[in-house]
């Protein structure tokens, strides 16, 4: 008989079992070695999700040996292992999983009749035989056994409720109902769970699972309406990564539980605020970026560029933001100057940049804001800088960067080292090297050793604005000097070089702020308004 901890039955809670890195690893591109497994294994356990799905153990021995790592280290997490209906892939994650504290094996077989007759060759009777067996072969391992009958949303519901039934009596204690081609809708899926909810035998002994795909768009909606049909389990990912178009988000799957609690009435034991920062984890490891649009994680998430929305924000964020930045890890929201900004917007920024002009001066402000907007997509601080200190284009100085060089920065041990000589605009041509963790660690260092700035790095961020071998590469620096930030940027053929000028812009505006606030404390706002 399978025993459950009642515990985790508590009707109000809903368990994260994040596949991020079995069935997220399954996506083109984001296959991790071992070590990137295990530094994406302990953002999920600060994350605290309930189950981390290590791997396939019988995939390959790299795999095997990622799910013996995390097995080993993770403590506060289950620790779950995937294995087909066969001998040889249970014992291979049982043994992968033999040091954890506490284990899972994850057994499945297909349901659907067309992957039973065309992948499986097999009758229903046998695939409910070999499910049935694979869960008792697991059992002699393991008192954890999560059931997932593959395709189940295509499966006929009655022979999914029979196989659901014999899994309990197995000795399954989690049963997943996993929509493995997203075809499912929402309505029609929340209605199989449901269904199984009333036809299986035992299901007051195991916890219902959902494992939802988006080839429609629909992981996170069909997810959701599972949960509200009695699912306590929801099989997601970090950034949506999986087969094809990905799994159910789990950040999403989060914030949405969290969010409309009102109309969920479920919670999760996820520390939101690690959200952002498990997020970036995963794209630093996999390289594989998020859309800018991407809710809760993406660039844009907590940032408003147009006027009407920028100055409804201003009065209370909660005009237009239904959570806060902070809560998912981002640290604040952004106010991005564009095209579609007004004067609010254009005034605060300004304010910010230490520029409080009065109503003329800000008029006159817009009028060149906006001129300049309809050719830009982005207006910098740079660009505002200069508007509001009536000046024609982006000031330059006082530092320019005559030469940047690097050595090597190729090979596990080797340890980049850059040198830069600089010129300020009082004659003095400075040089100065420095070694970095990489090498644009390093060129920082150099730049701020060269000028004798002190910075603390809030944000560094590289990308390609075209294609091809002769891309242009843009960088972008935002420092914390004194509680005041400041951005740079800056575009080149080399993203080293585009990295090195975009910190020299940062310096040089923070250098200019303070020849201006040494000259008079109120002459930039006198300048500005003349
Ligand atoms: C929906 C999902 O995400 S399921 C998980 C998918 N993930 C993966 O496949 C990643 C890991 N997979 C692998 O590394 C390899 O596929 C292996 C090592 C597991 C198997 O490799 P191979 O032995 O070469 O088999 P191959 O991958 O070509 O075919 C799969 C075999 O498993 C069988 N099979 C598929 N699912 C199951 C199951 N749940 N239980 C038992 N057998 C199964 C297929 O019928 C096929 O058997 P056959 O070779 O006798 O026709
Ligand atoms: C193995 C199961 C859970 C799966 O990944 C799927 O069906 O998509």
């Amino acid at each position: 008989m399978s025993t459950i901890d009642q515990s985790v039955v508590d009707q109000d809670y809903v368990r994260i079992f994040d596949t991020t890195l079995r069935d997220g690893e399954q996506s083109p591109g984001c296959s991790m070695s071992m070590p990137q497994k295990l530094t994406v294994a302990r953002a999920l356990c600060e994350l605290g999700v309930d189950v981390i799905e290590a791997g396939f153990a019988a995939a390959s021995p790299d795999d095997f040996a990622a799910v013996n790592a995390i097995a080993r280290e993770v403590r506060g997490s289950r620790v779950a292992a995937l294995a087909r209906c066969t001998r040889n892939d249970i014992e291979r994650a049982a043994a992968a999983l033999e040091p954890a504290e506490q284990g899972r094996i994850h057994v499945f077989i297909a349901t659907s009749d067309i992957h039973l007759a065309h992948k499986l060759r097999m009758s229903r009777a046998e695939a409910l035989e070999s499910a049935v067996a694979g869960i008792e072969l697991a059992r002699q391992y393991c008192s954890d056994i999560e059931f997932s009958a593959e395709d189940a949303s295509r499966s006929d519901p009655a022979y999914l409720a029979e196989v659901f039934s014999a899994a309990i009596e197995a000795g399954a204690t989690t049963l997943n109902v996993p929509d493995t081609v997203g075809y499912a809708v929402p309505g029609e899926y929340g209605a199989l769970f449901a269904y199984l909810r009333q036809h299986v035998r035992g299901i007051e002994r195991a916890i219902l699972s959902c494992h939802c795909h988006d080839d429609l768009g629909m992981a996170v909606a069909n997810s959701l309406a599972a949960v509200q049909n009695g699912a306590r389990q929801v099989e997601c990912t970090i950034n949506g990564i999986g087969e094809r178009a990905g799994n159910a988000a789990l950040e999403e799957i989060v914030m949405a539980l969290r969010t409309r609690a009102n109309h969920y009435g479920v919670g999760t034991r996820i520390n939101t605020q690690r959200l952002y920062p498990s997020s970036r984890t995963l794209i630093s490891v996999t390289g594989s970026v998020v859309a800018r649009n991407k809710a809760i994680v993406g660039e844009n998430a907590f940032a408003h560029e147009s006027g009407i929305h920028q100055h409804g924000m201003l009065r209370n964020r909660e005009t237009y933001e239904i959570m806060s930045p902070e809560d998912v890890g981002v640290s604040r929201s952004q106010l991005v100057l564009g095209k579609h900004s007004g004067r609010a917007a254009l005034a605060d920024r300004l304010r910010e940049l230490g520029f409080e002009l009065q109503e003329a001066a800000l008029n006159q402000a817009f009028a060149q804001f906006k001129a300049l907007a309809d050719k830009k997509k982005e207006v910098f601080d740079a660009d505002l800088e200069a508007i509001a200190l009536g000046s024609t284009g982006t000031e330059s100085g006082p530092w320019r960067l005559l030469a940047l060089q690097m050595q090597g920065a190729i090979g596990r041990d080797a340890v980049p080292s850059a040198s830069v000589r600089l010129s300020h605009e009082s004659g003095r041509v400075v040089q100065e090297a420095a070694v970095g963790d990489g090498p644009v660690h390093a060129i920082f260092a150099a730049i701020e050793r060269a000028t004798g700035a002190q910075l603390k790095l809030r944000q560094y961020h590289v990308r390609s604005l075209s294609t091809g071998e002769d891309a242009q590469g843009e960088a972008r620096v935002e420092v914390e000097v004194d509680g005041r930030d400041y951005r740079g940027r800056a575009v080149s053929t080399d993203i080293l070089e585009a990295s090195a000028l975009a910190l020299v812009e940062v310096i040089n505006r923070i250098e200019r702020r303070q020849m201006l606030t040494d000259a008079s404390p109120n002459i930039e706002q006198e300048q500005a308004i003349a």
